[in-house]
């Protein structure tokens, strides 16, 4: 699969502060990446460098082989930044269109593709009304729009969903999803919300202190952090603390609930269905560890801090 997205050492200084540390990766086209990481970590810096709105202090990228700022590299991307500025005076069509024709589009494909995406994201009877008076999920959606006018082939999303009720991110990420599959994009999105983004991504790419500590398929970051856990909690935990004991297995006990590392997950449940049938247990949990985006992140940024470099 061709690599879209290529960065290479990538280096960002703020007078002496060094927000982007080395910096280097490269994506495939046509999938959604999770650019995930705590405050400050450098994601909206990464976004700005990719689109070209700030330049590296050293180091280089390209988009489809464009260099980063290219006027090629710049028409071929869509941003949604994390604050969008909206002119006030205009209405929302008003808007769009203006943002459009600045994408090259002429007016008429300008119009037509700015109320295709305002049915889309449900705002078409507000086409009228000036942003400036728009909610803030409804001014989230305009920034969505403006980004996808022009069918980009890239797609930079900088906290699509912040500060909105549950409703409106859910609303927002079941739209972008499925704009995102009809037109085969490529999209980087950067939320603290993990349990949305993992609905919608197929790959995570973990930044901490401007360094990239993670860049893995999500399947492959599931399997390999899943492969040797087993939950496990009983009516009768002491019975089978003594078992597990017994049998040298490794544990943590947490809120009543057996977490079990095991390398060998089958042979492990296998010897757990005995103990619990062999000792009439009565069982309350039983199931085999699925990492969350939000456990993943835990352990890689917040446990290991610098010494885990996965890559
Ligand atoms: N223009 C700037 N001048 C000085 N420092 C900056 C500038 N832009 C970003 N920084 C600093 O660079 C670091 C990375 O910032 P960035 O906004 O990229 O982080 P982030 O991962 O997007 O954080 P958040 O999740 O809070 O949005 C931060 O310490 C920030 O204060």
């Amino acid at each position: 699969m061709e690599k879209i997205i290529k960065v290479e050492q990538m280096n960002k200084f703020f007078g002496s502060f060094k927000a982007i540390d080395d910096l280097s990766f490269e994506l495939e086209g046509g999938k959604i990446y999770g650019i995930i990481g705590p405050n400050g970590a450098g994601k909206s810096t990464t976004m700005s460098l990719l689109m070209g709105l700030i330049f590296p202090s050293s180091g280089s990228g390209s988009i489809k082989g464009y260099p980063l700022g290219s006027n090629e590299a710049k028409k071929l991307m869509g941003y949604s930044p994390e604050f969008p500025n909206f002119y006030s005076d205009m209405s929302c069509l008003e808007y769009l269109v203006y943002m459009g024709q600045l994408s090259n589009l002429d007016f008429d494909t300008a119009v037509k593709r700015a109320l295709e995406l305002l049915d889309e994201f449900g705002l078409l009877e507000h086409k009228l009304k000036k942003v400036a008076k728009f909610s803030t999920g409804m001014k989230k959606k305009v920034g969505l729009i403006q980004a996808m006018l022009h069918d980009p082939e890239v797609l930079l999303l900088d906290e699509p969903t912040a500060n909105l009720d549950p409703t409106s991110r859910s609303e927002i990420i079941q739209t972008l999803k499925k704009l995102v599959s009809q037109r085969k994009m490529t999209v980087l999105i950067s939320s603290h919300v993990l349990s949305e983004l993992e609905m919608i991504i197929d790959h995570v790419v973990m930044i901490n202190k401007g360094h990239v500590v993670l860049n893995q398929p999500i399947e492959v970051v599931q399997q390999g952090f899943n492969q040797e856990k087993v939950l496990v909690s009983t009516k009768q935990n002491s019975l089978l603390k003594k078992y597990l004991d017994i049998n040298g297995y490794n544990y943590n006990l947490e809120k009543n609930v057996f977490r079990i590392t095991t390398k060998d997950k089958a042979v492990c449940k296998r010897d757990l269905i005995k103990f619990i049938y062999e000792n009439d247990v009565e069982l309350d949990l039983f199931k085999e560890e699925v990492i969350t985006l939000e456990k993943l992140y835990q352990q890689v940024v917040e446990d290991n801090e610098n010494e885990s470099v996965v890559m």
